[in-house]
């Protein structure tokens, strides 16, 4: 089990996506403020941790952060709760309610399509999600069926949305960089492939290809590469199979209108849903039948979709809208859509060339001297988040047992983000210096510390970050100073003969033999049985050495009972000390009479 920030811990994975990985996860102990949800101890979490890639990019850890109150604010019965974010070094995780059930893409490969009816009831509570989502001017851009959770609900299935805010995470011009495409293809709204502007409208289009998918098992439009499949949603209307009834048809080709004003708003789409699904069932009254045919007029647009945020530019550093310090000069017109239209340039006809939305990425971010915007705000949100007592966590012990000791911090406060904050900004106010990141030696770290490991220290320093993103801050390191340079040397050296000062090291002498011990691993007993194998031995030489010397083997060859024994040994004795006291005597008479 790995601890993910103070309060959780990461138990087994649930799954594996583009963008991290979604474990089982326990409470350990009661969230902070900062949490939507604090929780109780022992409670079962998801947890989703972003891949180390776009935890490592400056600009997603900004948006992250940024998207907190976003994210942390979303409640819908349809949507699965975000009930806290951790931010820990190098480590961004979202913490969810659990859902335990399949999600919508392994329900159909599995189980295989819905019944029109059923797709119609299960899309029109996605679309309820959608509606108080766009009301509350978030739009999730990267709605399929993989993102739908089903839980069950007195035996029914209930849908639930997931990943919100992800998609903009994932668009992040950082990460295109690195990848030619983000986001799922099949069911790319036609203007974010274009790289036109977004509204909420993406999320109709998205519903409608979910829509289709949970009819007939497939997404209307496939292909052999992603440029293939955006060109047909650009180009290509889809065809009604036949297994679909003719109002969930007309659902559909409104969803999938390649203009996004045509779409119906979530709301309208959610009505029409269960208008549709009312009148296509074995029990349709002819009222519904008829309300149902005349769907259409139920799916008006939305009069003011909810617009897609513009990513903040393409300074990698993303610091160009977020903080004035660095914010001329950026192209004023990036969007995020042109995230998921990175695509080779090499397009076929007919494809907007999508290289033509995104703005040239500066080669070098932009050089700063002052300490760069978003490492602050990543410190305050680590302080807010009481993530420092992670720190101090010994990842070897169990951290169910063994909690973290929060050292003590200069004016601690009854509150608790105001004392994080003080005492990370002591501590980073010394560990922010230029020079020191990764060349102190660990032995020269404040001491007091209940025994930080290297690795933490290496790992959750904000100048981790900076090195990748702001090189130009540290490309001149500071000689290395004299007293860990020495350190460095390999341990060897100690076993080296002495040579005299001046004269080059003379050739290594080949070391002896390490010396083992006889016995290099520990076995718990091994020094009982030992001492019980001494013990016997003892008794088979002791018990030897009776045999041969005594007359116990006469005695029991005669067949004497032991008292028997005794008295013959002890009369025997006698004797013989009279015999020798005669002996004696009568040799001291002789000799006397002799003379
Ligand atoms: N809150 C949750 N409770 C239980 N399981 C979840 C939860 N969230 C996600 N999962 C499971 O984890 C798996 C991976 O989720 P994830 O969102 O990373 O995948 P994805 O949506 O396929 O990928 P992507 O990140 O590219 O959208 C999914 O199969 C899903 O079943």
């Amino acid at each position: 089990m790995r601890p993910i920030g103070s309060k959780y811990l990461l138990e087994e994975p649930l799954g594996r996506g583009a963008t991290g990985t979604v474990w089982r996860a326990r409470q350990r102990e009661t969230a902070g403020a900062e949490a939507a949800v604090a929780g109780q101890p022992g409670e079962t979490v998801a947890i989703k941790v972003l891949k180390e890639e776009l935890a490592n990019d400056a600009d997603i850890v900004m948006r992250f952060l940024r998207e907190r109150s976003v994210l942390l604010r979303l409640t819908h019965p349809n949507i699965v709760r975000t009930r806290d974010l951790v931010v820990e070094g190098d480590v961004l995780a979202l913490v969810m309610d659990l859902v335990e059930g399949p999600d919508l893409h392994r329900y159909i490969r599995e189980s295989g399509p819905l019944t029109p009816v059923a797709a119609s009831l299960l899309t029109a509570q996605i679309a309820d999600a959608l509606a108080a989502s766009h009301a509350d001017g978030v739009v999730h851009r990267d709605l399929k069926p993989a993102n739908v959770l089903l839980a069950e609900q007195g035996g029914q299935m209930h849908p639930m949305l997931t990943d919100f805010g992800i998609a903009r995470l994932a668009d992040s011009p950082g990460l295109t960089r690195t990848h030619e495409f983000v986001g799922t293809p099949a069911y790319v709204a036609p203007e974010s492939a274009e790289g036109r502007p977004q509204t909420s409208a993406v999320d109709i289009y998205g519903a409608g290809i979910l829509l289709y998918e949970l009819v007939t098992g497939r997404p209307p439009f496939a292909g052999g590469t992603a440029l293939e499949v955006l060109h047909r949603h650009l180009s290509e209307e889809p065809r009604r199979p036949s297994t679909v009834p003719g109002p969930l048809w007309t659902v559909i080709e409104r969803c999938l209108s390649k203009n996004p004003e045509r779409r119906p708003s979530a709301e309208n789409l959610a009505r029409g849903l269960r208008a549709v699904a009312a009148g296509i069932g074995v029990h349709a009254t002819p009222a519904q039948i008829e309300a149902a045919d005349g769907v259409g007029a139920l799916l008006a647009p939305d009069p003011a979709p909810a617009p897609v945020p513009e990513t903040p530019g393409v300074d990698p550093a993303g610091a160009t809208q977020v903080l004035p310090s660095t914010g001329a000069g950026a192209p004023s017109h990036y969007d995020p859509a042109a995230a998921t239209s990175v695509m080779p340039t090499s397009g076929p006809a007919g494809v907007a060339d999508p290289t033509a939305v995104m703005p040239p990425v500066p080669a070098q971010p932009p050089q700063s001297e002052d300490p760069h915007p978003w490492q602050s705000q990543l410190r305050a949100a680590r302080d807010r988040n009481e993530q420092t007592q992670v720190q101090y966590l010994d990842p070897s012990e169990d951290p169910l047992r063994r909690r973290p000791q929060r050292p003590q911090q200069q004016g601690q406060q009854g509150q608790y983000g105001q004392q994080g904050q003080q005492g990370q900004q002591g501590q980073y106010g010394r560990q922010d210096q230029p020079g020191q990141y990764g060349q102190q030696p660990p032995q020269q770290q404040q001491p007091p510390r209940p025994a930080p490991p290297q690795q933490y220290q290496q790992q959750h320093q904000p100048q981790q970050y900076q090195q990748q993103h702001q090189p130009q801050r540290y490309a001149p390191p500071p000689p290395p100073p004299q007293q860990y340079a020495q350190p460095q040397q390999p341990p060897q050296q100690q076993y080296t003969p002495p040579q005299p000062p001046p004269q080059a090291p003379a050739p290594r002498e080949p070391r002896p033999p390490r010396q083992r011990g006889a016995n290099p691993m520990r076995i718990p007993g091994l020094g009982c049985l030992k001492g019980c194998l001494f013990t016997i031995v003892l008794f088979v030489v002791a018990g030897w050495l009776i045999w041969e010397l005594t007359p116990l083997q006469g005695w029991i060859a005669e067949g004497k009972g032991y008292w028997e024994a005794i008295g013959d040994g002890i009369s025997k004795v006698t004797d013989w000390i009279s015999t020798i006291g005669e002996a004696t005597g009568s040799g001291g008479t002789t000799g006397g009479t002799g003379q």
